[in-house]
């Protein structure tokens, strides 16, 4: 099993040390450590309310945390004080909210183009609309998707709307809150591979908070596991099945869990790199 704070072999893209959150009384993380590692998918996973969206909220700065210190590439979003360096950072990664949280009243291609008019507000017209096609292109949408309404789509082409526009400023980080949540397998399994593939081509690192143990097969290198306000467990999938704790085996082995690593023969996305 690796240990939560990484050796200083790799190189490490988000490191979290001792992170408190609370709301009221409740308390959600608790001295919660974890390292993401550059260039790997990881896959976040645990119970319902236990913190993975807060977690994901709080590296991006949406959620200032009760305790406890975030870098992301070194660098700690919440002591910057100079406004471009936070943009520096926060121009390096993207985020696709559950359920694609496309805005209704524009279309997929002036969606993708939001994040380029807030961090480029003089880009020129025609450059938006080229790379807005673009990236319709580069999650396997049809090219007449761009100027079509949310509401025009399917389920699934949200979803790829959703992930064109967390790619539009080319990020190194991407962050998918339960990408495949409410996809049929067949959408969720292509879904996948769509990850997978631009992952690899574009050598990005992947937080990907899912419930799905099909995609956690499929496109995880490693999955850390929340549980009793923190990262209990952080591994491959093989090494996360040698641990005894009961949430990790009911998860993995439970009936869905052996399901899904049939259907993957068993071999995890870290297996087929080797
Ligand atoms: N802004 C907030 N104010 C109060 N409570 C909150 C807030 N945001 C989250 N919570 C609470 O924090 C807990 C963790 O929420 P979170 O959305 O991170 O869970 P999760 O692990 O992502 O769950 P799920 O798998 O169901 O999406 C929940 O009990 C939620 O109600």
């Amino acid at each position: 099993m690796a240990e939560l704070i990484e050796p200083e072999k790799f190189d490490i893209a988000i490191k979290v040390r001792g992170l408190c959150n609370q709301f009221g009384d409740a308390v959600i993380h608790e001295n919660l450590d974890l390292d993401v590692r550059s260039g790997e998918i990881l896959g976040v996973v645990g119970g319902s309310g236990t913190g993975k969206s807060v977690l994901m909220r709080s590296i991006i700065g949406l959620q200032i945390p009760t305790a406890g210190e975030i870098e992301v590439y070194g660098k700690t979003l919440d002591t910057i004080v100079d406004e471009e360096e936070s943009r520096d950072l926060r121009r390096r990664w993207g985020v696709m909210f559950q359920g694609g949280a496309l805005f209704s009243t524009l279309t997929v291609a002036e969606n993708i183009q939001v994040p380029l008019r807030e961090f480029y507000p003089r880009m020129d017209p025609e450059l938006l609309d080229e790379i807005a096609a673009y990236k319709v292109a580069m999650v396997g949408l049809p090219n007449d998707a761009g100027p079509k309404y949310p509401a025009e789509l399917s389920g699934g082409m949200v979803k790829r709307a959703g992930l064109a526009r967390a790619l539009a400023l080319d990020p190194a980080l991407l962050f998918l809150d339960e990408p495949t949540a409410g996809l049929d397998p067949i959408g969720a399994a292509k879904f996948d591979e769509l990850i997978r593939e631009l992952a690899d081509t574009m050598g990005l690192t992947v937080f990907l908070i899912t419930h799905d143990l099909d995609s956690l097969y499929a496109t995880c290198d490693r999955v850390a596991v929340l549980a009793e306000k923190k990262v209990i467990a952080v591994g491959t999938i093989p090494e996360l099945l040698a641990t005894e704790h009961p949430w990790i085996q009911e998860y993995f082995n439970g009936p869905r869990g052996r399901a899904a690593s049939g259907s993957n023969d068993a071999l995890t996305r870290a297996d087929r790199k080797s």
